[in-house]
């Protein structure tokens, strides 16, 4: 186990890592499954050659492509596995390399976009938890995003800053370890003494506000006290609407001027609703943080940048000084981000829609981690300002001097020249010409421009970290409903085509740019979409033959049967100890590998068909924002662990077609084992895989045949599926005879 420093050898370490014990077994494992795969392309090859027929004959190469998919996106999981790392950090040694006044400031970006799927008094709770962090509070500056443009978001902040002047430096006195509000007053360890009991009456009475505003749609003029007030909502005039309105920025907190109620300073507070136009394209969240990247630049100019989404609450007053461990490591100047996971509170049991998503945001970023560095995925994310212009040995300025990472902001933020320049660089027609969104700041071209800009950084030469602590840094709210669940990734699943189909192929590009093992890490995200096509294959191919009394599989007793299950259970075992080594229970594996199988059929497969009906220029898409609004009902059954389905989503279309054709194939290959009409050893690899279909379609029968609540199978899904599956078997009988 090697354990290795990364400070010089004068002072005490800020940070170690130590190489995972598993990578010399995966290694390993890795030479003999690749002898394994190749062998399987060899026996389709020879399959294909000793066809007798068409049908035959297309049958085996559809089996072929399939495996070649799968074989491709499993070589590209060997760049996770090769060299995975765990780091630690010591921040009791941070004071050895700087002082407290030397400390660096903070410009942190939370981006909302809709206060009905969006509730502000949520986005109030994530500031809050931001402005309170264990650092001097001169150091934070915190910046609204509001893509929503609504006012109802800022009378929210309104108040959330007048609480903020109590909530701080109770905080600071009690040493609260909820910094978060809402997760503070609900928790176990809340206290009961005066002091807090009297907080929580003042954070549930702006809570009833800031609710009944939102619940009203606007704000009535009983809650505008002060005249800075009433200007600043007479903007929402009536030509005012989320996608056509100006510029407006209101400066709710200055260091130096607000004060806290025991006279401490306050951090900065901004908010800021960019100009929207219909005749301009806003790149969606990537344009909001940009704006903010400008906008902070006029005003404070921080070297470091958090970005969080409007439901990722700080859930660690400490974060900032574990991330400074790294940052502030005169050796690491070329990491340009330390990413720490996203992680999600209110996952049911089970996890029954793999909402943790233990893949993508912890078991892979440790092994990017060991190669150049991990990707950067929207939130929890701390950036060196400088990352956003040029790559670490190539400098690329900004086209006006006050923008760029060295200038210094040493005026008000309320000064009338900042406030001027703030408005012109969030205005609409301000980035045209420029290089904002290619060569600088984040990227555009991507709905996950999170991914996309990550990968740009590490191919400019920037390295990044991973930091997993052992208490969660950020806790975020996850989907909790199939649809909801679903659509998300189909947008993941398109934002990644576009970078995988583009210029800036991580499969070629990446590859030049980092070397074959990030290439290939960059490449598995980018071209999740293909996944669609071995899933969907292998969820209706093997039942259609079985029904029709073909089999293109080895029999039992053939050794080519070997070479199945070895790389059925082998791939599967290696996934499963992955994630029990990575501390999961062995149901939340199953549940993720049924959710991997579900998305399969449904976000890929529609994701990927978006997206070439895209770039035939057939239709558009959009960045389609997730719901975080509770509805009673589906949060009863996502505690009891039962899937929600309930609306009539194409989604579920060819999902519940692969569960009805995999039960009848099932049945009727049963049925003819029992009459003797067929022989186990001949379809043994057919009824295994359509009864692991049946197997992981259960909450679809469920759904169709045993509930009556509103979260059941549509009949309208249903029906369209079962003529659906009816169609297939009847094409399929016409091809077989
Ligand atoms: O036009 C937009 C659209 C979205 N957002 C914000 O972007 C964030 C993420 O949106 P959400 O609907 O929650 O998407 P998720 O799929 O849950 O987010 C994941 O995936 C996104 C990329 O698709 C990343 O940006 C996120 O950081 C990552 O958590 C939210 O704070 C939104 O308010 C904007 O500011 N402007
Ligand atoms: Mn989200």
């Amino acid at each position: 186990m090697a354990t290795t420093t990364s400070s010089s050898p004068s002072s005490p370490p800020l940070h170690t890592f130590k190489v995972l014990k598993r990578t010399l077994w995966n290694r390993i494992f890795a030479l003999i499954f690749t002898s394994a795969i190749l062998s399987l392309i060899l026996h389709h090859f020879l399959c294909l050659l000793h066809s007798k027929n068409t049908t035959t004959f297309l049958l085996h190469l559809t089996l072929l492509i399939s495996d070649l998919i799968l074989s491709f996106m499993w070589a590209t999981t060997q760049s996770f596995r090769w060299r995975p790392i765990r780091r630690a950090v010591y921040p009791k040694n941070l004071m050895q390399v700087t002082r407290v006044w030397d400390l660096p400031k903070l410009d942190a970006f939370i981006c909302t976009a809709d206060p009905y799927k969006e509730p502000p008094i949520g986005v109030v709770n994530t500031a809050l938890s931001v402005m309170a962090y264990n650092y001097p509070s001169d150091r934070i500056s915190v910046y609204v995003s509001d893509d929503g443009g609504s006012e109802l978001t800022l009378f929210a902040f309104m108040e959330a800053a007048k609480f903020a002047t109590h909530w701080l430096p109770f905080c600071r006195e009690y040493k609260i370890e909820d910094r978060c509000p809402a997760a503070y007053f609900s928790s176990s360890h809340c206290s009961s003494s005066i002091d807090a009991e009297e907080l929580k009456m003042m954070y549930e009475t702006m809570k009833m506000k800031v609710e009944g505003v939102v619940d009203r749609g606007c704000v009535g003029d009983e809650h505008i006290k002060t005249d800075k007030q009433r200007e600043a909502f007479s903007r929402w005039e009536d030509e005012f609407t989320r996608q056509d309105h100006p510029t407006v920025i209101q400066v709710l907190l200055e260091n130096g001027q607000d004060k806290d109620i025991t006279g401490v300073d306050m951090p900065n507070l901004v908010y800021v609703s960019r100009q929207k136009s219909k005749a301009s394209h806003h790149h969606f969240k990537a344009g909001a943080l940009n704006v903010l990247v400008r906008v902070s630049a006029a005003m404070t100019n921080a070297p470091l940048i958090l970005t969080l989404d409007c439901d990722m609450y700080s859930n660690d007053p400490n974060t900032l000084v574990q991330m400074l461990c790294f940052m502030l490591d005169s050796k690491m100047s070329n990491y340009g981000y330390v990413q720490f996971p996203q992680r999600f509170h209110e996952i049911n049991k089970n996890d029954i829609y793999g909402g943790e998503n233990k893949r993508l945001f912890q078991i892979n970023p440790i092994g990017m981690d060991g190669l150049a560095g991990t990707n950067y995925v929207g939130t929890g994310t701390f950036f060196r300002r400088r990352a956003f212009f040029g790559g670490p040995w190539s400098y690329v300025s900004a086209e006006k001097p006050e923008l760029n990472p060295d200038h210094i902001a040493d005026k008000s933020i309320q000064s009338e020249s900042v406030l001027e320049m703030a408005q012109s660089v969030a205005s609409c027609e301000y980035e045209n010409g420029t290089k904002w969104g290619s060569k600088m700041g984040f990227r555009y071209g991507s709905l996950v421009e999170d991914y996309f800009t990550g990968y740009q950084l590490n191919c400019e030469g920037w390295d990044s970290v991973f930091y997993h602590p052992d208490r969660a840094a950020f806790w975020g709210d996850i989907p909790i409903n199939l649809d909801d669940v679903l659509s998300q990734n189909k947008r993941w699943c398109v934002g990644l085509l576009e970078v995988a189909f583009s210029k800036y192929s991580p499969i070629i590009f990446g590859t030049q740019s980092r070397g074959i093992l990030m290439g290939l890490a960059y490449s598995h995200f980018a071209f999740w979409g293909i996944w669609s096509i071995p899933i969907t294959i292998y969820a209706f191919i093997p039942q259609l033959t079985l029904l029709n009394g073909v089999s293109p599989f080895p029999k039992v007793s053939d050794p080519w049967f070997l070479l199945y299950v070895f790389l059925f259970l082998g791939s599967y075992i290696q996934d499963c100890l992955d994630f029990m080594l990575m501390g999961t229970t062995f149901q939340r594996w199953w549940n993720d590998q049924r959710m991997w199988l579900i998305r399969g059929v449904s976000s890929y497969l529609f994701g990927s068909i978006d997206f070439f009906l895209k770039s035939l220029g057939i239709s558009a898409f959009g960045f389609v924002i997730t719901s975080k609004v509770i509805d009673d009902e589906q949060s009863k059954h996502y505690e009891q662990g039962v899937f929600e389905f309930g609306v009539a989503s194409p989604l579920f279309v060819p999902l519940t077609t692969a569960a009805i054709i995999n039960f009848i194939a099932f049945s009727v290959g049963v049925t003819r084992l029992i009459l003797g009409h067929s022989k186990l050893e001949e379809i043994f690899i057919q009824l295994i895989l359509s009864g692991f279909g049946i197997v992981n379609c259960w909450p679809v029968y469920e759904a169709i045949l045993l509930r009556n609540d509103k979260g059941k199978m549509p009949l309208k899904i249903t029906i369209l599926s079962c003529l659906l599956a009816f169609s297939l078997y009847s094409l399929s009988h016409c091809l077989a005879s």
